[in-house]
């Protein structure tokens, strides 16, 4: 059974996550993947991915997403929904938890194959931008300066 009870409007996501899936630029695994998020002003953003021939700098469908939420106002996500070329649900890779981890809303619920899950189920003890904010002052000023910064 679907777990929901959130509120979210997850069909909605799930069609863009599709229609985003069918964009995808996947000559070389024929895997492809559409992803779809909630933004808290009321977005919605997508995603798909973009292999390339230097197979290493594929780009996940997820990495496409939050390129698309920063280029149209930011924002955090509310809930977020992947699918793959079956339409069928599919759990973010490891450095995609880390992207959207950046980019979550408080409480952020993804859709899991058996319901609604949160970061925190997919992506426990998370080093996030939490961690660098509490950089200490020494470690900060440790930082090697950026050329165009100088002064001299
Ligand atoms: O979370 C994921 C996992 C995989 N892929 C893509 C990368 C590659 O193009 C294909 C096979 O790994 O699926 C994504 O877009 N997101």
């Amino acid at each position: 059974m679907t777990r929901t009870g959130s509120g979210i409007d997850w069909e909605r996501l799930e069609s863009t996550a599709r229609a985003a899936m069918t964009r995808a630029y996947v000559p070389y695994s024929r895997f492809p993947v559409g992803a779809a998020a909630l933004v808290e002003d009321g977005r919605v953003v997508a995603g798909c991915n973009i292999e390339n021939a230097s197979l290493g700098l594929t780009l996940c469908a997820e990495c496409s997403l939050v390129s698309n939420l920063q280029m149209t106002g930011g924002g955090r996500l509310v809930a977020f929904y992947c699918v793959d070329g079956n339409g069928q649900v599919l759990m973010p890779c490891g450095r995609c938890r880390q992207l959207l981890l950046e980019f979550q809303a408080p409480g952020m619920r993804l859709m899991g194959p058996d319901g609604e899950l949160t970061m925190e189920d997919i992506l426990p003890h998370a080093f996030g931008p939490a961690d660098m904010t509490g950089m200490t002052q020494q470690a900060q000023q440790a930082q090697p300066t950026h050329p165009t910064e100088r002064t001299r």
